[in-house]
């Protein structure tokens, strides 16, 4: 399975195509739309998540509710395109007009891909570079995820991210030993999607804060899915190890800047006897682990223990109080002033986490059990579960 995204901030839409989704998944727009919409809640975000409502369409690979095995369209049109059509239109336009509109960008925001992108790409005008580096695109990587999540949920794998921490506030309430259900209904109505309600209250605290002070702040998100064979992924060469592949897809993410997975970076400060997972067996479920301290990994394979994995997020580039930068133009220095920014996205980033994640793992999922039908890899699933079981 794989994906390509396409598709500007403010430009008409945003497309996925997605190839090697076997055939006779049940898939409703509705089993996307769900998670289109958890991803646009959040306290932090700017005016610009009031004029969007993402709706998906589904253009291809889906007929009468099932998949055909043939790829996936899916479109979600951006309601701003309306104020920035001439702006963004693909038309030629004269120098002139283009100056006219004064919306030409020559000022780089640091932390934003505006500068590297502009030399890199040749763009005087950087819009060119932040139509595409912005975020909007996580929107149809989350509908991209969502399939990846109901083919994922039809055979017992069940996944929900989650806040650990906000601009320094940690969640007291970790996920240890709570399903993934519990976790969804605990965080679902969380203005700041955290399990800990006390922690919640700073977190919006310090979220006001940083917006009045024209400030942004990041934080840590998590991603538990439960309910995975083991065996996914690969230990004998480099880039078949699924943990490795996780990290890629959770760092792609914009404005990530780490990824532990279990223990991830607290591992180095702790003896193996206080990092590693003890081995038992139960002859109704086959061998597993007494604890889950590496986060469902061994070997960049999966051990059939929750996958538990842990997202960086940076604060917001864009801010309303001004950081130091050059206009490409003047080459003078400028404190920059803007229209409209997130002051703190990182709820909206645990959706995104999950829905990378999700990916992930529904492609290794996929590579180990077979792709053209549902029915296909309900079988060698069920004949690898033995397996493994009475191994
Ligand atoms: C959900 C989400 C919303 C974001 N909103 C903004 C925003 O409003 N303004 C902004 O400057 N950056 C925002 N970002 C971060 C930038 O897109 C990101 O910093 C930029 O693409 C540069 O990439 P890098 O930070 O990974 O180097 C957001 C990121 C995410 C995940
Ligand atoms: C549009 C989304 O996020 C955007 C991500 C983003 C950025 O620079 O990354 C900048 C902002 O866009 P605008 O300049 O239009 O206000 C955010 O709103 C979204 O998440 O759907």
């Amino acid at each position: 399975m794989r994906f390509l995204t396409a598709g500007e901030s403010h430009g008409p839409q945003l497309t996925a195509i997605i190839e090697g989704v076997p055939s006779h998944l049940p898939l409703t727009a509705e089993d996307i739309n769900r998670h289109l919409q958890r991803r646009q809640k959040g306290h932090g975000r700017g005016r610009r998540m009031q004029i969007e409502k993402d709706q998906v369409q589904i253009k291809s690979g889906v007929r009468h509710g099932k998949t055909t095995g043939a790829p996936i369209t899916l479109v979600v049109e951006n309601n701003d395109w309306k104020h920035w059509t001439k702006i963004m239109g693909a038309e030629p336009i004269t120098e002139d007009e283009e100056k006219e509109m004064k919306r030409i960008i020559t000022r780089p925001r640091p932390g934003h891909a505006d500068l590297n992108g502009a030399i890199k790409y040749e763009h005087r005008d950087m819009r060119n570079v932040l139509e595409r580096s912005s975020a909007r695109e996580t929107t149809i990587r989350v509908a991209v995820g969502a399939v990846a999540q109901k083919l994922l949920s039809e055979f017992g794998v069940n996944i929900a991210g989650h806040v650990r921490e906000i601009g320094g506030i940690v969640s007291e309430q970790s996920s240890d030993g709570l399903t993934v259900e519990d976790i969804l209904q605990h965080t679902e109505e969380s203005p700041v999607r955290c399990l800990d309600k006390n922690a919640e209250k700073k977190m919006m605290d310090a979220i006001d804060e940083a917006k009045k002070n024209g400030d942004s702040i990041g934080g840590v998100v998590e991603v538990v899915a439960e309910g995975l064979p083991s065996g996914l992924g690969s230990h004998v060469h480099y880039d078949n190890k699924l943990d490795a592949k996780i990290a890629q897809g959770v760092m792609s993410i914009n404005a990530f800047k780490g990824v532990e997975i279990g223990l991830g970076f607290e591992a180095a400060r702790k003896p193996g006897s206080e990092v590693h997972d003890e081995i038992a067996y139960d002859e109704a479920k086959g061998y597993y682990r007494l604890s889950n301290r590496l986060g469902g990994f061994e070997g960049g394979m999966t051990t059939g223990m929750p996958v538990v994995v842990k997202g960086v997020m940076k604060p917001i580039p864009t801010l309303y109080k001004p950081l130091k930068s050059v206009d490409i133009d003047t080459k003078e220095p400028f404190e920059a002033s803007i229209e409209r920014s997130d002051s703190c996205a990182v709820p909206a980033a645990a959706v995104v986490c999950e829905h990378a994640v999700s990916f992930e793992l529904a492609r290794a999922f996929l590579d180990k059990f077979g792709s053209d039908t549902m029915n296909d890899i309900k079988g060698a699933l069920e004949a690898y579960q033995k397996k493994a079981r009475e191994f």
